[in-house]
């Protein structure tokens, strides 16, 4: 189906949204638009693809039109992919600290972060699945603390953390930044054969 002229983009987290725009903005002019949808929907459990298809389908009805997902997981391997999906209960309870002791008994600190955009034109289309991956290991927390796992989260080839490097450097080899790049070759090749 071709690309609709606005697509909400239902989140309750304002960091994803900032990164999503900055993201964005510093490609191609859209021919869409984007907007932002509070929606407040539940934290599904499963397969992380599930999660995010079955979420999209939730919001789509709630708007009645075109909808984008975000969920982002962080993957220990030594754990073999858990926290995964269920990151944001580990890092509200443990903290930072709590997430390095988790790796505490491993040698392998080794992780990555993981991003799933779920896209729909409407209510009545199955979802499509972007997902995007930044490998890197776990760390003790350095940086700025107001974004969840940023402090610890080190992504290969890099001296700095998530949190330290600046936000453009971020956003051009982020899980997020990976996955919403595939989402946005989707959407601008659909307008084009309108
Ligand atoms: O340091 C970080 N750098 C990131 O790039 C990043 N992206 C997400 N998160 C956190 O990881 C959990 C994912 O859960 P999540 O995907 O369900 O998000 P959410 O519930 O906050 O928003 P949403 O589901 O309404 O979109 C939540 O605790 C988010 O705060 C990040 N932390
Ligand atoms: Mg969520």
């Amino acid at each position: 189906m071709a690309t609709p002229s606005k697509i909400h983009f239902a989140t309750g987290n304002k960091k994803k949204l900032e990164e999503v725009n900055a993201i964005l903005a510093a490609g191609a002019e859209l021919p869409f638009e984007v907007v932002a949808a509070k929606l407040d929907l539940p934290e599904l459990q499963g397969e992380p693809e599930e999660i995010s298809k079955e979420k999209c389908r939730m919001a789509a009805k709630m708007v009645g039109g075109a909808v984008m997902v975000e969920d982002t997981s962080l993957c220990f391997n030594a754990l073999h992919g858990l926290p995964g999906p269920y990151i944001k209960w580990f890092l509200e309870k443990l903290g930072h600290d709590g997430l390095n002791r988790m790796l505490a008994g491993f040698e392998d600190k080794s992780a990555y972060a993981q991003c799933i955009f779920s896209y729909t034109p409407g209510p009545d289309t199955e979802p499509i699945v972007f997902v995007g991956r930044t490998e890197g290991r776990i760390v003790q927390a350095r940086g700025p603390t107001d974004f969840g796992w940023d402090p610890v989260f080190l992504p290969d080839g890099f001296n700095e953390t998530y949190a330290e490097m600046d936000k453009t450097t971020k956003n051009t080899i982020s899980h997020r930044y990976r996955s919403l790049d595939k989402l946005r070759a989707y959407l601008m090749s659909h307008a084009a054969s309108k």
